[in-house]
């Protein structure tokens, strides 16, 4: 089986490779449009994302599934949320989508991405590192390190992965 994710991400592609039990699976990443913002600002907007990287993924990688994943915030009346959303696509099937964890960015965070900044560089500049997107990710400076950007993918990639498997078994 192909699986081609939408991303060349390390800890977007570490995360959905650890996701899959079974044999015999091929994966490949390749890097495809998400169709919406560099910065997604709404879970709606994160999901297409998700879902328009996967379907760009599958056809464009010749693949049996395509993962497409993304990362935006969502604004709350309790401030402005990081948010994170996978999608899994297979040919006659309707996407399955599943939701990641999500935290509460501090005030200075959320006003720069107001301002038009994206999150990525924003990050690198905050905790003076390089690459925060591809390592840790802001859930892991946050979270002092305890929860990365990978787990947090992994745990959605299971989720897709999961329900995959559930209606597969179902026959549906
Ligand atoms: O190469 P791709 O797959 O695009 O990976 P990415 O790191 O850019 O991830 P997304 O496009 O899904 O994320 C949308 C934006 O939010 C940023 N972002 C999202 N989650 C982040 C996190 O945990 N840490 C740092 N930046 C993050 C990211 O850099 C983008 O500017
Ligand atoms: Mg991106």
């Amino acid at each position: 089986m192909k699986i081609i994710i939408g991303s060349k991400n390390p800890a977007k592609v570490h995360a959905v490779k650890t996701a899959f039990t079974g044999e015999n699976l091929i994966f490949e990443s390749l890097n495809v449009p998400s169709e919406v913002s560099e910065q997604p600002f709404s879970d709606e907007e994160t999901i297409q994302g998700a879902i328009n990287r996967a379907n760009h993924a599958i056809n464009l990688g010749n693949g049996d599934i395509g993962i497409g994943l993304e990362g935006g915030v969502h604004q709350t009346k309790h401030g402005l949320f990081l948010c994170n959303w996978g999608a899994l696509v297979t040919v006659g099937m309707a996407p399955i989508v599943a939701g990641g964890a999500r935290i509460l960015l501090p005030e200075e965070i959320a006003k720069r991405l107001l301002n038009g900044e994206e999150l990525g560089p924003v990050m690198d500049d905050y905790a003076k590192k390089k690459n925060v997107r591809k390592n840790e990710g802001a859930i892991g400076i946050f979270t002092n390190g305890l929860v990365n950007r990978e787990e947090m993918f992994n745990h959605v990639s299971k989720m897709l992965v999961g329900q995959y498997q559930y209606k597969m078994n179902k026959g549906e």
